[in-house]
């Protein structure tokens, strides 16, 4: 009740202040710390946010992972060789695809005969508002682009613009190579359900699925089955052509037979699979006929699995390459600098808890004896992250580098925390992190100590609002308290964003716009022994 009376006291006081407060740019946040170099600390966080996502960008990617002799016409895709002689088609799907053709083409648009690109509804026009050109296909460009997906579901726009990619695809000969641009947000935007599943049978069942707590990995196995395209079908599609797919990844692990479905990856999966995951979610009695039909056909389907021989898959950005990039960046800047996992995935509390408990326990590795953690929160550090179950966790040497650092350190991670909504409130699951990682840190005494913790989205929009992200200090609750804000009270409501565009006027908010890329979230953790 109490708790109650003050959040609504506080949103009434917010609103005032959101309607007042200008969006600050990035690096006008109010920094607090100042290190040796002179730079605040938040800027600095900030800094390496940006150089984060500056790794996955699409031109810098595309320019990584592509050489094109101009004059022999040879273009190169890692240790592999193809000819370009005006043979070259693109497709893409997804939602960092417009940024990757704009590059694409103006790379190897001498070759380039025609492409078709599916892309999120509006992309054009927040790029342009936002002035990056660079994401933008020039005036006459080859490529033909259609919008759809909104809101991230398979709609009438995506099925059109699935319906021209295959066509391409089939109309393709052994003469020609296929340069297939995958990203994150690829399967609702390549929608071509296999007759007689209608498309809004599709959508229901991916939406029945995704709200029963269906994972990336069961969601797109139950996709790929019912489809023309994914799972292989593209390649098979635009068999005999070579195929060279480009890709993005937004899954954990990069897995290239899950991102946007793997329509360039011969599926693995059987019906017994698929039957499985229905089973599992409660919705195996009530498939429409239609899929019944589907499933029963593909066993006994002579073109399934496809074969894809003919393909090259790459990936070419992800949270891995970015988090290296912020690692270089950090110790350039002077931080011992430690990747600790790019596969962090789990319930935003305990992701929290995790973060909250890693600051106590480095930080008092940093600080004189007797000063930090004890032994027990190391205990219950190394319990946290046992329950988190992450793949790739560098812990004990993230905690030796600390030890042996006796400076300044910065420890970064990334991957895609689950927020599980309760209230009506505007956040996302970077604020959401930020916000509950402040409430932990202010959960210690302070130690000698400067503690900073920022969790972005590399695409520039954390859940459905404008900022990417946020980021906080120990402080943050205990000054939020002063401005009347009760950090509990927005979390009891996932209302992070409000709290986050109240506090300070917004100065701890990341704001950058839709950036083009997207390879999930970055974290990165700053220390700083005063
Ligand atoms: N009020 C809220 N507070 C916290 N998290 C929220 C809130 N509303 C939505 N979300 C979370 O935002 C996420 C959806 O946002 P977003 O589009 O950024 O993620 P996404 O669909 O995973 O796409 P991408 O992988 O491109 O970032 C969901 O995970 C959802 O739980
Ligand atoms: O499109 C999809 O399937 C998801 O974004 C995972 O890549």
């Amino acid at each position: 009740m109490v708790l109650r009376a003050v959040g609504m006291a506080a949103v009434l006081q917010c609103l005032p202040c959101m309607a007042r407060a200008p969006l600050r740019p990035l690096f006008t946040g109010g920094p607090v710390v100042r290190l040796a170099s002179g730079m605040a600390l938040a800027e600095q966080a900030q800094q390496l946010f940006q150089s984060t996502v500056g790794a996955v960008l699409p031109g810098p990617m595309l320019h990584r992972a592509l050489s094109l002799d101009p004059g022999s016409g040879l273009l190169k895709v890692r240790d592999r060789s193809f000819q370009l002689r005006q043979n070259l088609y693109l497709v893409g799907f997804g939602k960092a695809v417009l940024g990757m053709a704009a590059a694409a083409e103006e790379l190897l648009g001498q070759h380039l005969v025609q492409g078709v690109i599916s892309v999120p509804k509006g992309i054009r026009a927040a790029m342009e508002h936002a002035g990056k050109q660079e994401m933008l296909l020039k005036p006459h460009s080859r490529v033909q682009v259609f919008e759809g997906a909104e809101d991230n579901l398979p709609d009438r726009d995506a099925l059109r613009a699935a319906l021209a990619i295959r066509q391409l695809a089939e109309g393709l000969t052994a003469d020609d190579l296929l340069l297939v641009l995958i990203s994150g947000g690829g399967s609702a935007l390549l929608p071509a359900p296999i007759p007689p599943v209608t498309l809004e049978e599709k959508q229901t069942l991916t939406k029945l699925l995704a709200a029963r707590g269906a994972n990336i990995q069961e969601l797109n196995t139950i996709r790929k089955a019912l489809s023309q395209l994914k799972g292989g079908g593209l390649a098979q599609a635009a068999y005999p052509a070579q195929v060279v797919s480009l890709i993005l990844s937004d899954v954990v692990g990069d897995p290239v037979e899950v991102i946007a479905s793997g329509p360039t990856v011969a599926s693995v999966h059987n019906v017994q699979d698929c039957l499985h995951i229905l089973n599992r979610y409660g919705l195996r009695a009530a498939l429409p006929r239609s899929v019944k039909t589907v499933l029963a056909r593909a066993d006994s389907d002579p073109h399934r699995p496809h074969t894809c021989g003919h393909v090259l898959n790459v990936i070419i950005g992800s949270n891995v390459l970015a988090l290296a990039e912020a690692q270089r960046q950090a110790e350039a800047l002077g931080y011992r600098a430690v990747v600790l996992s790019a596969a962090i995935q789990g319930d935003v509390k305990s992701v929290a808890r995790f973060y909250g408990l890693l600051a106590q326990v480095a930080g008092a590795h940093l600080t004189p004896p007797g000063t930090g953690a004890s032994l027990e929160e190391e205990e219950r550090l190394q319990e946290v992250a046992a329950e988190l179950q992450l793949p790739d966790l560098q812990l004990k040497e993230a905690l030796e580098a600390v030890v042996g650092a006796r400076g300044p350190v910065c420890l970064l991670a990334g991957g895609e925390p689950t927020v599980q909504l309760q209230g009506s409130g505007k956040g996302g699951r970077n604020q959401e992190l930020a916000l509950r990682v402040g409430a932990e840190l202010g959960r210690w005494p302070p130690g000698p100590v400067d503690v900073l913790f920022l969790s972005g989205g590399t695409d520039g929009q954390d859940g459905p609002t404008e900022a990417a992200g946020a980021w906080v200090m120990p402080e943050l609750a205990s000054q939020a308290a002063a401005e009347g804000l009760d950090v509990a009270s927005f979390l009891s409501r996932n209302d992070s964003h409000t709290f986050f565009r109240c506090f300070r006027s917004g100065a701890h908010l990341l704001r950058m716009g839709l950036t083009g890329t997207n390879v999930m979230d970055a974290h990165l953790l700053f220390l700083r022994p005063r």
